[in-house]
């Protein structure tokens, strides 16, 4: 039986006037590889930053949120003891967050930062072992022949590449990628998502992954969460996506209208979901 790795309940976030996200709601099985799909401003970034810690929800809404069953988030209130939950998983941002100047083998190491003994990550002090499972996971993204160079000298698709073998370190079991893909050519897209799949499918990682592009979404992940104005607008398999769907999804996308207020529970029914 699988296991619910990431549960997020009610979950509304408003910035002064602006409701960003409203009462959306979904649960990620052990195992999922999941697109998170929805219009520009739609509220993808600030959902995923609520997973990863960085923003509480509105206080007061009844919002929850669960990571590997353990809950890391209730009423708007980080709760205590939710960091050990946080470094179970692991981030890939759309800026890669490498640092220019270190090697990339260093950069690999640094996955295992949150994991080591304080004093050993404050020198920077990483085992033989470690030296070792870092270029191991370099190897596994095709970068083994880079570990020495340094970090700023990469391509794009190689920065995100190395962002992958760094939370292959960390040895992360759940991986949150927030548009992983946004700023690459086509064919370092494609062999970025093929290493995301891989590791979904051969090491059995739960995978969260916001795209812009439906294409990529419905070649790697079998559902798709959709936003659309900080609702949750479909929640379902990918195959479901259907054009009328997705033109009701983008329709009027880059209009900035005013938002509206959290919408009452009971409205807070995907549009068309199939589960
Ligand atoms: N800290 C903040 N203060 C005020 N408004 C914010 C803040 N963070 C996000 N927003 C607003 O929330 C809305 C949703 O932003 P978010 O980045 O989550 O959308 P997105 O779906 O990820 O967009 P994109 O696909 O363009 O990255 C936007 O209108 C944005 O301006």
């Amino acid at each position: 039986m699988s296991i619910t790795r990431i549960a997020v309940e009610r979950l509304s976030k408003s910035f002064g006037q602006i409701h960003v996200l409203s009462e959306v709601g979904f649960e990620i099985e052990a195992g999922e590889m999941v697109a998170l799909i929805g219009p520009s401003g739609s509220g993808k970034s600030t959902l995923l930053r609520h997973l990863v810690g960085l923003t509480s929800a509105n206080r007061h809404s009844g919002s929850r949120v669960h990571l590997m069953d353990r809950e890391v988030q209730r009423d708007g209130r980080l709760l205590r003891g939710s960091r050990a939950q946080r470094c179970r998983c692991g981030y890939i941002f759309q800026q890669f967050n490498l640092v220019g100047r270190l090697s990339v083998l260093t950069n690999v190491l640094i996955g295992r930062l949150g994991s080591m003994p304080r004093w050993r990550a404050l020198l920077g002090r990483f085992s033989e072992e470690e030296r070792i499972r870092a270029r191991q996971a370099l190897a596994r993204v095709g970068l083994a022949e880079l570990a020495e160079q340094r970090a700023n000298t990469l391509s794009g698709g190689q920065m995100q590449r190395v962002a992958i073998a760094r939370v292959l370190m960390q040895d992360a079991e759940v991986i949150f990628a927030d548009e992983p893909i946004a700023s690459l050519d086509p064919r370092s897209a494609r062999e970025v998502m093929d290493i995301l799949q891989r590791i979904n499918l051969e090491d059995g990682r739960t995978v969260l992954v916001s795209l812009h592009q439906v294409d990529y979404a419905r070649r790697y992940c079998s559902r798709a969460i959709a936003l659309k104005r900080g609702h949750l607008y479909y929640d379902g398999p990918t195959e479901g996506l259907t054009e009328a769907r997705l033109q009701a999804l983008y329709e009027n996308a880059g209009f900035d209208e005013p938002r509206q207020p959290p919408a009452p529970i009971a409205a807070n029914v995907a549009l068309g979901a199939a589960s």
